[in-house]
C-alpha cells in the first residue's frame, strides 16, 4: 500500500519522513514517523535495521519524534527508527463512551478488539507488526535499503511499553531485542489495562486478555535464546503504584525463563514524562544495537 509523504524534515543527520497511508487493518488513513538514519545517506550493501517505536496514552507519532531524542542515537550506531500512532482515528472510529483519554482515540493499546463496536478497526496488533513493516519494505522510497521485518527490535513507553513486550513474547523469533520505559507489564491486573482489556476484548474473554499480558506470557514463551527485557522506570512516576506495578511482572517472572532476564532499573527522581524517557534512550540505543549486531 503506498504512503503519502506529508513532510520531510532535515533533523540532526538524516531526515524524519512523515508519512500517512490507508490501512486495511484498521480502515482508516494511519500517519507514523520514520526517521532515516545518516546511514541511509551513505552507499551501504548491508541493510539498515529498524528499531520500533510504540507510544503511550494520548499520543501521536509526533510526540516520540520531538521529545524521545532517538535521531542522534539512530544516526551514532545505524538504524532506522520507526514510530507509529497509537490507534486509528477520525470521526466514525468508535472512541471511549466517557470520553476519557485512557480508551479509544490515542489508545488502541496494540491488540485486535473483538468486541463491537471497536472490533472494526482497532486491529493495532496486526497492524502494528504485519501490515505496517511490510507496507514499508515495499515502500519504494527507502530502495531496499532497509530491513523492517527481518531485523528489527521494539521498544515503547507506558502502554507502547506493554504493547512493546507483549508483541515481543508473543513474537519472540521476530524481534532482536526489547526494551520499555514505565510499562504496564501486568494489564489484567490495573485500571488501565483492565479498561482497555474489558473494552477491546471483552470482560468474558479472560484467556484472551492472557494472550496479551506479558506476566501470563512469560509462563509459556520460553526465552529459549536467552535475551534480556530492559526496562526503565522512575521512581517519581504518579502512575508506579497504580498503573505500572513492576512487582507483579517480575512475581510472574518468577520460577520461568524470564526470571533472570529482566533489567529492571527504578531510576530515582524521574517521573512518567519525555523528560525521563529522553534521558535513558542513549542506554536503549546501545542495547539494541548490540542485538542488532551495530556494535
Ligand atoms: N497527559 C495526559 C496523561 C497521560 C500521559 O501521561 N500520557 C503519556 C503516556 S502514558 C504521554 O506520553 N503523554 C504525552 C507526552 O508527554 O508528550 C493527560 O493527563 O491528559
Amino acid at each position: 500500500m503506498a504512503f503519502t509523504i506529508k513532510q520531510e524534515i532535515a533533523n540532526f543527520g538524516g531526515k524524519l519522513l512523515k508519512l500517512s497511508h490507508e490501512s486495511i487493518s484498521t480502515k482508516t488513513t494511519m500517519d507514523v514517523n520514520v526517521y532515516l538514519p545518516k546511514q541511509f545517506f551513505q552507499s551501504t550493501s548491508k541493510k539498515i535495521p529498524t528499531l520500533y517505536y510504540l507510544s503511550g496514552l494520548t499520543c501521536t507519532p509526533q510526540n516520540a519524534s520531538e521529545k524521545a531524542f532517538w535521531q542522534p542515537q539512530a544516526d551514532k550506531y545505524g538504524f532506522v527508527m520507526v514510530f507509529p500512532d497509537t490507534s486509528p482515528r477520525g470521526e466514525q472510529v468508535p472512541t471511549d463512551p466517557e470520553n476519557s483519554w485512557d480508551f479509544g482515540h490515542g489508545a488502541g493499546f496494540y491488540v485486535n478488539a473483538q468486541k463491537d463496536p471497536y472490533a472494526k478497526n482497532y486491529q493495532m496488533f496486526k497492524y502494528v507488526h504485519e501490515e505496517l513493516p511490510n507496507a514499508l519494505s515495499s515502500f519504494h522510497y527507502f530502495q531496499n535499503k532497509i530491513d523492517f521485518v527481518k531485523l528489527k527490535s521494539i521498544t515503547g513507553h507506558s502502554m507502547g511499553g506493554f504493547g512493546a513486550v507483549s508483541g515481543f513474547l508473543k513474537l519472540y523469533k521476530d524481534f532482536a531485542s526489547c526494551s520499555a520505559f514505565a510499562p504496564i507489564l501486568a494489564p489484567s491486573l490495573v485500571p488501565w489495562g483492565q479498561k482497555a482489556f474489558k473494552g477491546y476484548l471483552g470482560d468474558e474473554e479472560k484467556k484472551l486478555w492472557g494472550e496479551y499480558d506479558p506476566s501470563v506470557l512469560v509462563k509459556s514463551v520460553e526465552n529459549v535464546d536467552d535475551k534480556k527485557i530492559l526496562v526503565h522506570i522512575g521512581s517519581n512516576d504518579p502512575f508506579l503504584e497504580k498503573q505500572l506495578k513492576p512487582e507483579l511482572f517480575l512475581a510472574a517472572c518468577k520460577g520461568t525463563s524470564w526470571e533472570k532476564s529482566i533489567e529492571l532499573h527504578i531510576v530515582d527522581g524521574f517521573d512518567h514524562s519525555y523528560y525521563f524517557i529522553s534521558t535513558f534512550v542513549p542506554e536503549h540505543a546501545e542495547f539494541h544495537a548490540k542485538a542488532l549486531g551495530l556494535v
